[in-house]
């Protein structure tokens, strides 16, 4: 794909996402690596609905801007997290309303906030570990990604919202939208008994990921 291509591409999926009302107002961030040393940024400040291709920031993995608007304050975690995981080509930051209601809860199990109950939870996502809270753009966020960027591939910020990664950036949009959408399956199930996966089904499914 062009650089023009990857512009055109993350305008189009953001309006998809604003559109669907996975995200509202000026909140929510995407990212994408163009080459080795470069990546593409939304904009801060920008409503995910209304993005224009020739506006997007391209940024170093230092954080200099190269062309565009002023990035995401929370440029700073997604070049931490490409600097940190190689096989990392395209981010998603959103506040989307179940995941983030779920960011919200006291006594999450921090290594994991959603126990499997689907399988394609966990083909696309597999565990969710929940990044203590820190205020939106704070360096802490970015070092705590940075230091989990290999293990995992979607993060639950705590009373915030959500980032989840992917092999480009049409896979990191899925990935978020399995994850949001498995989180409004887990607040329809609360006050029900939920069968989860056992350990074998999950194996089972991680092993036919491979
Ligand atoms: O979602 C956001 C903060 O977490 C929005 O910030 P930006 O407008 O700087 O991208």
């Amino acid at each position: 794909m062009t650089e023009l291509e990857q512009k055109i591409e993350m305008v189009n999926l953001a309006r998809s996402l604003f559109e669907r009302g996975y995200t509202v107002g000026g909140a929510g961030n995407l990212s994408v690596r163009l080459d080795e040393n470069r990546v593409l940024v939304t904009p801060t400040g920008s409503s995910l609905g209304r993005l224009q291709a020739e506006r997007l920031s391209v940024l170093d993995l230092a954080g200099n801007l190269l062309s565009g608007d002023k990035p995401s304050k929370e440029s700073v975690f997604h070049l931490e997290m490409y600097r940190k995981n190689p096989e990392c080509h395209a981010i998603v930051h959103l506040h989307s309303t179940y995941l983030t209601a779920l960011s919200c809860l006291e006594n999450l199990n921090t290594e994991n906030a959603i126990q499997a109950f689907t399988p394609y939870y966990v083909m696309r996502v597999g565990t969710l570990p929940v990044i203590p809270y820190y205020r939106p753009g704070d360096i802490n966020i970015a070092k705590e990604l940075g230091e989990r960027a290999l293990s995992g591939k979607a993060f639950l910020l705590a009373n915030h919202g959500v980032v989840v990664t992917g092999k480009n950036l049409i896979d990191a949009v899925d990935n978020t939208e399995e994850l949001e959408e498995t989180a409004k399956l887990y607040f329809i199930l609360q006050g029900q008994k939920i069968r989860y996966l056992t350990e074998n089904e999950i194996k089972d499914l991680q092993n036919r990921g491979k």
